[in-house]
């Protein structure tokens, strides 16, 4: 269970308050600067100024040291950002440094994440050659690798083609279902509605609404929070949407 009480940071977010239990696919949604990435952040302990409380299971993430937050959470940041030409098989063994696991576990772990990611042919590049939707995958592999019950990711599908998109949507449900809890920051409000158990909706750094989907992508909340009137088009394969601005 997570449980965060008032979580704040100054001018970015305010009294954020919310409860999920582990096993659950969330889905953080809002504008662009609604304070997802801040919340995201703050979580994986990049933002010391933060006030209020975060429970994990009861322990506190804010007191967390950085061994004890390397056996529980792992963040996939916002952006891409590399200045070394390091080798992708460099980073991904890189990724799971310090965590309390067998050679064999982690090997395990890291080769599965390589087919999950198709990234066999990436495996000698250097990290600074590939594009910008191969370097996330790169990215969500060394999450996948290391295997952790607590995933914050922020934006891992921006990049990605249609393609992989899915199969990172996938991929997020599958880790819930294997009872981790996955806080996920989406733009694609249909991926959200199709894929996300609950959603927390931010609007100007404040929790507008959370809950199931259907609850939360209401017309008044979306035309609060996006300013947009949304025609929404459903069938067993899936989630669409007409969006106009209003
Ligand atoms: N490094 C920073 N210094 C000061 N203010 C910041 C910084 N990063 C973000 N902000 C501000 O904090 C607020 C929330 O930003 P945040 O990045 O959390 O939004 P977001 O919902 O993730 O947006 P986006 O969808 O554009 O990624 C915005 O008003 C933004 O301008």
């Amino acid at each position: 269970m997570l449980e965060l009480s008032n979580i704040s940071y100054p001018r970015r977010l305010q009294s954020v308050s919310y409860r999920a239990p582990a096993g659950r696919l969330v889905g953080v949604i809002g504008a662009n600067g609604s304070g997802k990435s801040t919340l995201l952040s703050i979580l994986a302990g990049g933002l010391k100024k933060a006030k209020g409380a975060a429970l994990w299971h009861s322990h506190d993430l804010f007191r967390w040291s950085p061994s004890e937050q390397r056996q529980q959470l792992a963040y996939l940041s916002q952006k891409n950002e590399f200045h070394e030409p390091v080798r992708v098989s460099d980073l991904l063994m890189t990724s799971q440094v310090n965590l309390e696991e067998s050679s064999q576990t982690l090997t395990a772990w890291r080769e599965r994440s390589i087919d999950d990611f198709h990234l066999q042919t990436l495996m000698n590049r250097s990290i600074t050659e590939l594009s910008g939707g191969e370097q996330r995958r790169v990215m969500l592999a060394c999450v996948n690798a290391m295997n952790r019950p607590l995933i914050l990711a922020d934006e891992p599908i921006a990049s990605l083609d249609l393609n992989y998109q899915l199969l990172v949507m996938d991929w997020l449900k599958a880790m819930s279902g294997q009872g981790k809890l996955v806080l996920v920051a989406l733009h694609d409000l249909a991926l959200a509605a199709q894929y996300c158990d609950e959603l927390m909706l931010l609007h100007e750094g404040q929790l507008l609404a959370s809950g199931e989907p259907n609850q939360v992508l209401s017309d008044t909340n979306l035309a609060l929070a996006y300013k947009v009137s949304v025609d929404w088009l459903c069938n067993r394969n899936g989630v669409a949407m007409l969006a106009r601005r209003l």
